[in-house]
């Protein structure tokens, strides 16, 4: 017999790509339990299933970066006070580089992160957690369907309380951008362009490179934006090349974003009401309107 929850959750993460660079990305997560029933006639009950395999989901996925850890270009540095330091050299040569508190990555030992090795690196996880009447449990891991232009960001929300804080978690985002309430499909077209693949750092989180912690150098570092902050969960810096970043001057909380495409795109519109749609992964976000 099998049980079947489908909308589980949305994993929002990062992962990194040696072609892509550093990917946001929401799944969205469907799950399939195989077994026999329980002393409640259940296979198990679903109230326990969501909340169980969420917080595993949360627990060893949700907010991280993914490192695909058997690339040959992944290099993985665990140093004695619990930061992990990885350096990973993309197939044109340029570097990302993280030094973080281990609780930040995942690490998926594959050569690419892909939803086939992402999904089996999660029921390997996940397996050891069932209860004895599950046999096996099978993880569908999907993207939301937009049928409109769409963006995938990466950032870090260092005053944020929770797993956000982490410097490197993204997301993959519809974008709505609407003049006198039609939808400019150039404009959002413009949008999912000039942010696809993007990082958007926040100005002050900029360190001089020769301030980093991290200990590999870079042929030039010109060439990179190296940022930095310490939060609740310990301090985070990343080196990522500039043409893959957008930097913003506030924080970049989807309420900011949403602003600063509303800003930016008043440039490019002519007079009339603007209206920006920007979403964070599957379902939310947040709207600015205005006259131009
Ligand atoms: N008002 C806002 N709230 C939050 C923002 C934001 O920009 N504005 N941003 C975040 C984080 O960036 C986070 O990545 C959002 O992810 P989400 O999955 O929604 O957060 P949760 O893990 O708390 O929720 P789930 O139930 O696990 O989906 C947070 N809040």
């Amino acid at each position: 017999m099998q049980l079947f929850v489908n909308d589980l959750t949305v994993m929002d993460f990062s992962y990194l790509c040696p072609r892509r660079g550093m990917v946001g990305e929401s799944w969205i997560v469907d799950v399939m339990l195989d077994g026999d029933l329980n002393d409640e006639s259940m296979i198990q009950d679903f109230g326990k299933v969501k909340k169980d395999l969420k917080r595993l989901i949360d627990e060893y996925v949700d907010h991280k970066l993914l490192v695909p850890a058997d690339h040959a270009g992944a290099s993985i540095t665990h140093l004695d006070d619990e930061q992990v330091e990885v350096r990973f050299t993309l197939d044109n040569d340029e570097i990302i580089q993280l030094f973080c508190p281990a609780e930040a990555y995942a690490f998926v030992y594959a050569d690419t992160v892909t939803m086939a090795s992402v999904g089996s690196y999660m029921r390997e996880v996940i397996a050891t957690h069932l209860p004895e009447n599950v046999a096996n449990i099978e993880l569908k891991l999907r993207a939301e369907q937009i049928l409109t232009p769409f963006y995938h960001y990466t950032h870090g929300l260092k005053k944020h309380d929770g797993n956000c804080q982490r410097i490197a978690h993204g997301h993959r985002s519809r974008i709505g951008i609407f003049i006198d309430e039609q939808a400019c499909l150039e404009s959002q077209q413009y949008w999912a362009q000039r942010w696809e693949d993007i990082y958007i750092i926040t100005r002050e989180d900029i360190i001089d490179y020769e301030g980093r912690r991290s200990s590999g150098a870079l042929d030039n570092p010109l060439d990179y934006y190296c940022c930095a902050y310490e939060s609740s969960q310990g301090y985070f810096e990343l080196i990522i090349p500039r043409k893959s970043c957008e930097v913003v001057e506030t924080d970049s909380t989807v309420e900011c974003l949403a602003q600063f495409i509303f800003d930016e795109q008043r440039k490019r519109t002519g007079s009339g009401n603007l209206r920006v749609m920007a979403y964070e992964g599957v379902g939310k976000g947040a709207m600015v309107a205005g006259t131009v």
